[in-house]
């Protein structure tokens, strides 16, 4: 996957709401070609190479290698790679810092925005959920490491789904999760227990005790059970999964705040909701899963970070875009992750900054 740092600066709230889709795919679907051709258009001098008028965009994620030759070849433009992990964490550290309002707790459908002390902020677990999870102990700008990860992330989500549901897009998948009942397919303690909790050891009746393990107490076939109920469980097994190994984490090195970003999440109750309920099931409520509202986007951020340390300083603001503020492609009715601050017909103020 690939993100591009764009040279831009909000006066406002923060980044490109109007993409509510990873940057990555520009690339092929130029959502916002007004936005990519400004990057392309005005470029940047090389700094090390003034003759060079080369254009440049910074990338990041693992599509800055895998297309950095198809770029150079159709569209002349050279990407300039960054660190992943790196530009990650700059993106966190940058929106928890910068954005009042980033980061929020969701539990039981209510959303709680957290305070975020600037002089309490690490160390953290940043949860990184894309195709698949990075998770990552930060101790501060710059300072990071991965710490673990998992290949049961997103991608997971969307590829599983697609084969089981014959979904043809990954916000259908998610929209039938929506209708769906996890009942019918996971295994629950109750099931197992003949309707009663193993209060024993903490689980209740309808705790989940085995992911689609009901598939394997009759004859049903695939096409017997509805897309839906299959999305939800699909999903509820690997939020549920990503939260335990995240509370997991955190365990490992005495860490008490996790935020979690990555596309995955689309500020999605229910993949939230679960989230939040494996973290508070793992920790015994000792620590809350906090998502950002920006989540997509913080490879993306952190990419065009640096242009600030290579050359941002030297470039000048000589023009001013409207950015059209897009909620609609949110599955999630709820959800707008700038609902405090704009609505859909309103536009975000920004300011690019040229060479
Ligand atoms: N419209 C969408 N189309 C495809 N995937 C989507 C969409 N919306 C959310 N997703 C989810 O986002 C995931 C990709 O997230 P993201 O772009 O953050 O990660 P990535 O860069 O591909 O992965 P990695 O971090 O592993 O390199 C998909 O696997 C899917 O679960
Ligand atoms: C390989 C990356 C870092 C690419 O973004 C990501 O997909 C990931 O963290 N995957 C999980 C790999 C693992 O730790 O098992």
């Amino acid at each position: 996957m690939i993100v591009f740092g764009f040279p831009m600066v909000l006066m406002e709230g923060f980044i490109l709401p109007s993409l509510r889709r990873p940057i990555s795919m520009i690339a092929c679907s130029l959502l916002v070609p007004t936005n990519f051709s400004l990057v392309v258009n005005s470029g940047f001098q090389h700094q090390e190479n003034p003759t060079n008028d080369r254009s440049f965009i910074k990338a990041t994620g693992g599509g800055a290698y895998k297309f950095s030759d198809l770029f150079k070849e159709k569209l002349g433009i050279s990407l300039e790679k960054e660190d992943e992990m790196d530009c990650l964490v700059t993106g966190a550290n940058f929106l928890l810092k910068a954005v009042n309002h980033e980061a929020f707790t969701y539990l039981n459908g209510q959303k709680e925005f957290v305070q975020i002390d600037h002089n309490d902020l690490y160390p953290y677990l940043l949860v990184n959920i894309g195709s698949g999870v990075s998770m990552i102990k930060v101790d501060g700008d710059g300072k990071f490491e991965r710490v673990s990860g998992t290949s049961v992330g997103g991608g997971t989500f969307w590829g599983l789904g697609k084969l089981l549901t014959k979904c043809q897009s990954f916000d259908e998948l998610l929209e039938l999760s929506q209708r769906g009942n996890n009942r019918v397919l996971d295994m629950l303690v109750g099931d197992i227990y003949g309707g009663m909790e193993y209060s024993k050891i903490g689980l209740s009746s309808t705790a989940i005790a085995s992911s689609f393990g009901r598939a394997i107490s009759n004859s049903n076939e695939l096409h017997d059970y509805k897309p839906e109920d299959v999305s939800r469980s699909l999903l509820r097994m690997i939020s549920n999964n990503i939260g335990q190994i995240s509370y997991l984490n955190a365990l490992r090195f005495g860490l008490k705040r996790i935020f979690f970003g990555g596309f995955f999440t689309r500020g999605h109750s229910y993949t939230m909701d679960t989230i939040s309920v494996a973290v508070h099931f793992w920790s015994k409520g000792e620590a809350k899963a906090m998502f950002l509202r920006h989540e997509g986007f913080l490879g993306a951020l952190g990419a065009f970070m640096s242009y600030e340390r290579h050359s941002l300083g030297d470039l000048m603001v000589n023009q001013s875009v409207q950015i059209p503020v897009d909620a609609s492609s949110s599955t999630d009715t709820n959800y707008n992750p700038l609902e405090r601050d704009l609505n859909e017909t309103e536009s975000m103020q920004c300011s690019v900054y040229q060479a």
